[in-house]
């Protein structure tokens, strides 16, 4: 039988909730479709290891994942700890060190998820924004002089290169290419950034030549909020840089109806390396620790996971369960209004997706 190997990278705070209970879901999965089976191995980096050793992981960390078929990851991000700190030593670390340059985060109102914008219907909101993940303002260029002094400099240079910027833009028109509407906007800042940006939107429109079946737009980011807003059904695939699309996700997750409930895939689209998937939260220490945090973010994301295997009976399955479960409003977590715990949502994902499989079994 079909083993894939799974690098689990919990990290840090809510992530040590979330990921075991990804882990679950997938284990449901393998035993109940009895077609494939998950090798997991767990990482203990983040900030407790940090602790220990001084770093967030091990500097040949990534020799241990080379091998791996995905890696599912929690957050990183401690409360004692600065979070540039955590945030470079390991998710930026593992980003960057198997050049995942494509983050890809879907984003729809699931049913039951009373989403807070009023004129915003469910079918209104099916979104897929791409985020370019390994350059522009995260590139991590950069550096601080005379600390601690007057005259104290610091920059953060974002640095685009031309190769970075088609292979994004050649991701984004290939994905949106892919979905119904063939609708693709850009999204920019050329106005005010007039270099690196000016290059962004020139290679858009060079692109563009090479999917003249999608219809695409430019929108300068500032308005592309209100966009989201006002005019959510005018959306479709975006691509945004590094720091915008970081951004935006944010806030169509939440135009969604939760941080608690968006997934992403840092994705090596060429499958050099092994990609990573994982809820687009942070630690959230506000509620980590309690056993409140919504699953729901890393069982999508691990559906992106198995699509990305080839599995795509078993995500449509794992999907089509964390659907039902969202449909019923006594499993919501208190993000999204309710009282449910991790625990309780966990295990009636685990349930629906072993009803569906007795279900095709007795039929
Ligand atoms: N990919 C990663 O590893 C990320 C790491 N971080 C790190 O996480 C730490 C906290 O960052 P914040 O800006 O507070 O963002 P956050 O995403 O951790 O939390 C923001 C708010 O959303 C809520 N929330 C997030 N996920 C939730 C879930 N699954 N269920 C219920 N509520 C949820 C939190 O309780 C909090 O009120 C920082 O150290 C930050 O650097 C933040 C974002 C991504
Ligand atoms: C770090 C962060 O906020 C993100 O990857 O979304
Ligand atoms: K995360
Ligand atoms: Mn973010």
């Amino acid at each position: 039988m079909k083993t894939y190997k799974i690098a689990c990278i919990p990290g840090d705070g809510i992530g040590k909730e979330v990921i075991p209970a990804g882990q679950a879901v997938l284990e449901a999965l393998a035993t109940s479709q009895n077609a494939f089976r998950f090798d997991f191995t767990s990482y203990g980096w983040g900030g407790d290891w940090f602790r220990q050793h001084g770093e967030m992981m091990p500097q040949n960390g990534l020799d241990a994942l080379r091998d791996k078929d995905a890696i599912l990851f929690g957050s990183a991000g401690d409360p004692d700890i600065p979070d540039h700190i955590t945030l470079w030593g390991l998710r930026l670390k593992i980003c960057q060190g198997f050049d995942q340059y494509a983050n890809v985060r879907p984003t729809r109102i699931l049913p039951g998820i009373d989403a807070p914008l009023k004129r915003c219907k469910p079918e209104d909101l099916n979104w897929v924004i791409v985020r370019e993940n390994s350059e522009g303002e995260y590139a991590g260029v950069g550096g601080r002089a005379h600390q601690g002094h007057p005259i104290e400099v610091a920059t953060d240079l974002s640095v685009m290169t031309r190769a970075g910027v088609e292979r994004i833009m050649r991701y984004a028109f290939k994905l949106a290419q892919s979905r119904p509407r063939k609708l693709l906007t850009v999204v920019t800042k050329s106005n005010a950034q007039r270099h690196a940006m000016v290059m962004w939107d020139e290679i858009a429109v060079q692109v563009s030549k090479e999917f003249p079946d999608v219809k695409w737009d430019k929108e300068l980011v500032d308005a592309a909020t209100a966009r989201m807003v006002n005019r959510p059904a005018t959306l479709d695939t975006l691509v945004a840089t590094n720091l915008h699309a970081d951004i935006l996700s944010d806030l169509a997750a939440a135009l969604a109806g939760s941080l608690g409930i968006a997934p992403t895939g840092n994705i090596d689209p060429e499958r050099r390396y092994p990609s990573m998937f994982e809820p687009i939260h942070g630690s959230a220490f506000d509620i980590m620790g309690k056993g409140l945090a919504n699953p729901v973010g890393t069982f999508w994301s691990c559906v992106m996971l198995l699509e990305h295997l080839g599995e795509a009976h078993a995500a449509r399955t794992l999907m089509d369960a964390v659907e039902q479960v969202t449909a019923d409003p006594t499993l919501h977590t208190g993000d999204l209004g309710g009282k449910a715990t991790t625990a309780q949502v966990t295990e009636a994902v685990c349930n629906r997706i072993r009803a569906g499989s007795a279900g095709i079994k007795a039929a």
